[in-house]
């Protein structure tokens, strides 16, 4: 077969049904579509005012109207921007996936800017027949002389054009709306969509129920109303942020998010090199009532594109409300697309670097106010930390954590003391109120303990200790006696061995533990017994706790507790002097120094917790008695 070369054909009666169809993934997209070409008709024509190729006379009135008539089943779609003629019409409509726009681009790409028009593919008007048994385009173009057409398309691949009627500059979009588009015709419906995709939209847009009865007062006289535009033609994002107030960017964010709590603070984003970004990114209070996760809405050149798009907006920052716009995105975003984008990954790391820059900002200059938006915005930044490594190393000098005096520190500030050691422990809480006699066991040594209790603390300080491999992050109920030890007291190893084997079979058969074990310290503190268990023993539980609570086979762990008796308490000496003694004291002590140890630990069982009430009544009577 000999070589040949030729370009690919396109079946346009097939192609047209794929067009309709799978374009877009959601149907209300059309009503973006439409209304920013209307948007870009205007923008259109006041660039070429801007250039001196026409003359508006000092027109300023211009908008888009979308008119609902429920009787005739229509949607109309109406601007006053610069028209078609019927060469026009030929080129950008007859002809699937040509642009005007990029038309428009290059023709005037040398006499001005290039932004603002959003038009790029020549595609989006066919969305219009997803919802459209036939749509008809009424248009009249700016240009001496020029002569009405009127269009029409019933969804195949033919069309009618002939001259039309209509009189006044700009173009009509009318469809006829089938089955499938019914829900459009709920003037709620529309109205909600028209908000979602449009409202920073660049210029009026207006919604009117053609058959709405106009509002009376009570002599029967109309109401003249100014109509109400749906959008706001100026979001505060696309000014300085010199030139925004608190107040502005406060009200801004209740009219975004419908969010009447006041944010905490916010960061302007407005960059324009080395590509166009402008945006707020708002921290909200945190509400563990109110777990709803943040949102942040992407734009491009003003026209929503989608919520929460990962791929651009680093996942952790999704805990966040905002709004960016980045004109050099695609507006049809194809995730998959946008994965292996690089650009969409500069984007993602500039917000992150800005984010960390604001933070830094704040704890180096307003300490006291990062510490109180710590509550707030501490979570997000563990999580922050956990997803992103780069993020991490932005920030890690300005994690603080609370004190249980609530006091705030850095992990550098809390190892201070231990600066000449080279094993550094910090100990932490989970619960202070269950585990307050550790913390106060400590705190009486001089120990400060931090306050660890979110879910998400023990993957964070594993992530910690993995970076700073120096550090050992302890649960105040780890192993700590060696700490609490009174050294000042002698010992005799051999005495003490002895002691401790009887005290340990004693307590193996009270606790019915076989694997509890049993040590004798000289305790500074003044408490007969403390139970404490081994950290890394620990951490391995509540593995696999969490494992087998999201349904893998059970693997449990036998758990690593020592039950510390301190020889110098008063109890724990008459214990050593009768241990070997059946008597009715002696069946009661050790096993109520035994739950009481468990108690200050963690919670009874509801058994235990009967049987120790009952043992602390009988103990109390035969005091009486
Ligand atoms: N309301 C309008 N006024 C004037 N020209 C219009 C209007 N609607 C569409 N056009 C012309 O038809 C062209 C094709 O429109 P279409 O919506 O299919 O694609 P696009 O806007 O260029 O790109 P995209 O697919 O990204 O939306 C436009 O570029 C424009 O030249």
């Amino acid at each position: 077969m000999s070589k040949e070369v030729g370009s690919l054909s396109i079946h346009s009666e097939n192609i047209f049904p794929i067009i309709k169809k799978w374009l877009y993934s959601d149907h209300d997209i059309f009503i973006r579509e439409l209304i920013s070409n209307g948007c870009d008709a205007i923008t259109k024509l006041k660039r070429l005012e801007g250039m001196g190729e026409i003359d508006l006379k000092g027109e300023k009135n211009f908008y888009v109207k979308v008119l609902l008539d429920k009787e005739k089943k229509t949607l109309t779609f109406l601007d006053n921007g610069l028209g078609m003629t019927q060469e026009e019409v030929k080129k950008y409509i007859n002809q699937i996936a040509f642009s005007g726009a990029e038309d428009f681009i290059k023709k005037y790409k040398d006499k001005g800017e290039q932004d603002q028009i959003i038009g790029h593919f020549g595609l989006g008007f066919y969305s219009a027949f997803m919802v459209a048994d036939v749509v008809e385009i009424n248009t009249l173009s700016y240009q001496e002389g020029a002569v009405p057409v009127h269009w029409r398309c019933e969804g195949g691949t033919e069309f009618e054009m002939e001259e039309g009627t209509k009189s006044s500059r700009g173009t009509e979009i009318v469809l006829h709306i089938g089955e499938e588009g019914e829900e459009f015709l709920e003037e709620y419906t529309l109205r909600s969509v028209i908000e979602k995709y449009c409202s920073f939209m660049p210029y009026p847009i207006y919604l009117e129920d053609v058959h709405k009865e106009p509002e009376k007062d009570k002599d029967g006289n109309i109401i003249i109303k100014e109509p109400e535009a749906l959008n706001n033609i100026q979001p505060l994002y696309l000014k300085r942020p010199n030139e925004c107030t608190d107040e502005e960017y406060k009200e801004f964010y209740r009219e975004t998010f419908k969010d009447f709590k006041e944010p905490l603070f916010w960061i302007h984003l407005n960059m324009d090199y080395p590509f166009n970004l402008k945006g707020i990114l708002y921290f909200p209070r945190f509400s563990p009532v109110d777990m709803t996760e943040g949102q942040i809405k992407l734009y491009n050149s003003q026209v929503f594109v989608a919520d929460n798009i990962k791929e651009v907006i680093p996942e952790f920052l999704l805990l966040l409300k905002g709004v960016i716009d980045c004109p050099d995105l695609p507006l049809n975003v194809s995730r998959s697309f946008l994965q292996n984008d690089g650009f969409a990954k500069k984007v993602s790391n500039y917000i992150t670097k800005k984010v960390a820059d604001k933070l830094n900002a704040l704890y180096k200059n307003e300490r006291e106010n990062y510490e109180k938006y710590w509550e707030d915005i501490g979570h997000f930044i563990k999580y922050g930390i956990l997803k992103d490594d780069k993020f991490y190393e932005r920030i890690k000098d300005i994690l603080i954590f609370k004190t249980t005096d609530s006091k705030y520190v850095t992990l550098e500030e809390y190892l201070e003391r231990q600066k000449d050691q080279e094993e550094k422990n910090v100990f932490y809480t989970t619960d202070q109120t269950q585990q307050s006699q550790y913390i106060q066991m400590l705190k009486d040594n001089g120990i400060e303990s931090l306050v660890l209790t979110h879910p998400m603390d023990a993957a964070f300080i594993s992530f910690l200790e993995m970076k700073n491999n120096h550090v050992h992050f302890k649960r105040v109920d780890s192993d700590i006696a060696d700490l609490l030890k009174d050294k000042e007291v002698q010992e005799n190893k051999e005495e003490d061995r002895k002691i401790r084997e009887s005290l340990e079979k004693l307590f193996k058969k009270i606790s019915g533990k076989k694997d509890l074990k049993v040590q004798l310290e000289n305790l500074k503190a003044k408490i007969p017994a403390m139970v404490v268990l081994s950290e890394d023993n620990r951490r391995m539980q509540e593995l696999m706790e969490r494992y087998q609570a999201s349904g893998m086979e059970n693997m449990s762990i036998p758990s690593e507790e020592t039950l510390v008796l301190n020889k110098k308490h008063s109890l724990v000496q008459y214990m050593i002097a009768h241990v070997e003694e059946e008597s009715e004291l002696m069946n009661l002590l050790p096993k109520q120094i035994y739950d009481l140890a468990m108690l200050s630990h963690k919670q009874l069982s509801p058994e235990e917790m009967t049987e120790f009430i009952q043992r602390s009544n009988e103990i109390l009577e035969k005091m009486v008695s």
